[in-house]
């Protein structure tokens, strides 16, 4: 049977990969595979390990077709290596931090996917976003300005989504995914 794919999204800062960083032994043993991003993010930037490559490398990589799945936003590109087209074959899970904007393209190309949605209060978010200093003010702002495009677009009611809060403890937010992620039933 096929794994599922199971797309992470929420606002820069909301801890996605913060989450993907502390889930990563539990969803290891339950044969979920988290995959690394292709960024065009200097390698010197906090936070991800993702693999970062220069614009030329990104569009050389597309023109190649190495990406399942790929999108622009906040000035950077992202891709989804298509290895996890394979994963998914052999019946592994996958876990994919994706973009809001590009959910229904991924939906489109991955019907059965998966998505859950991580929130944060706005005043926290902010905060976090400040005390990470990924990014300057202005772009910090411009960040936080991008989550009013979704705010309408994301039914937090829809029960297709699974939403975490992430306002409180990381820890809580792990447990509640992994809680999540074994209730959900397999899809087909
Ligand atoms: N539950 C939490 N409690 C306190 N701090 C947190 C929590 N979750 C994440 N953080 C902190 O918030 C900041 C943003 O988290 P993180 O970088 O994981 O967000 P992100 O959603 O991956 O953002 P982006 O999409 O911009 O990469 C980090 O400094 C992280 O340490
Ligand atoms: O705003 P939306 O479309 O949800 O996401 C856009 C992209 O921005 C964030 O990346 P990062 O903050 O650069 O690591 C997300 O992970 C996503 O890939």
């Amino acid at each position: 049977m096929a794994g599922r794919l199971i797309y992470l999204i929420g606002p820069s800062g909301s801890g996605k990969d913060s989450l993907l960083d502390a889930a990563r032994e539990a969803l290891a043993a339950r044969d979920c595979r988290i995959v690394r991003r292709v960024i065009t993010r200097s390698a010197e930037a906090k936070g991800e390990a993702a693999q970062a490559v220069s614009v030329e490398g990104f569009e050389a990589l597309q023109a190649q077709g190495a990406f399942a799945l790929s999108w622009s936003a906040n000035g950077l590109h992202y891709g989804i290596p298509k290895e996890i087209d394979q994963w998914l074959a052999d019946g592994h899970d996958v876990l994919v931090n994706g973009s809001r904007g590009h959910l229904p393209q991924a939906r489109l190309r991955y019907p059965s996917l998966w998505v859950v949605l991580l929130t944060v209060d706005q005043g926290v978010l902010r905060e976090r976003l400040l005390s990470r200093a990924r990014e300057s003010a202005e772009d910090i702002e411009t960040r936080l300005a991008r989550n009013a495009q979704f705010a309408d677009d994301l039914q937090v009611s829809d029960p297709s989504l699974i939403v975490l809060d992430n306002s409180g403890a990381l820890e809580q937010t792990v447990a509640r995914l992994l809680q999540r992620l074994e209730r959900a039933p397999a899809c087909a």
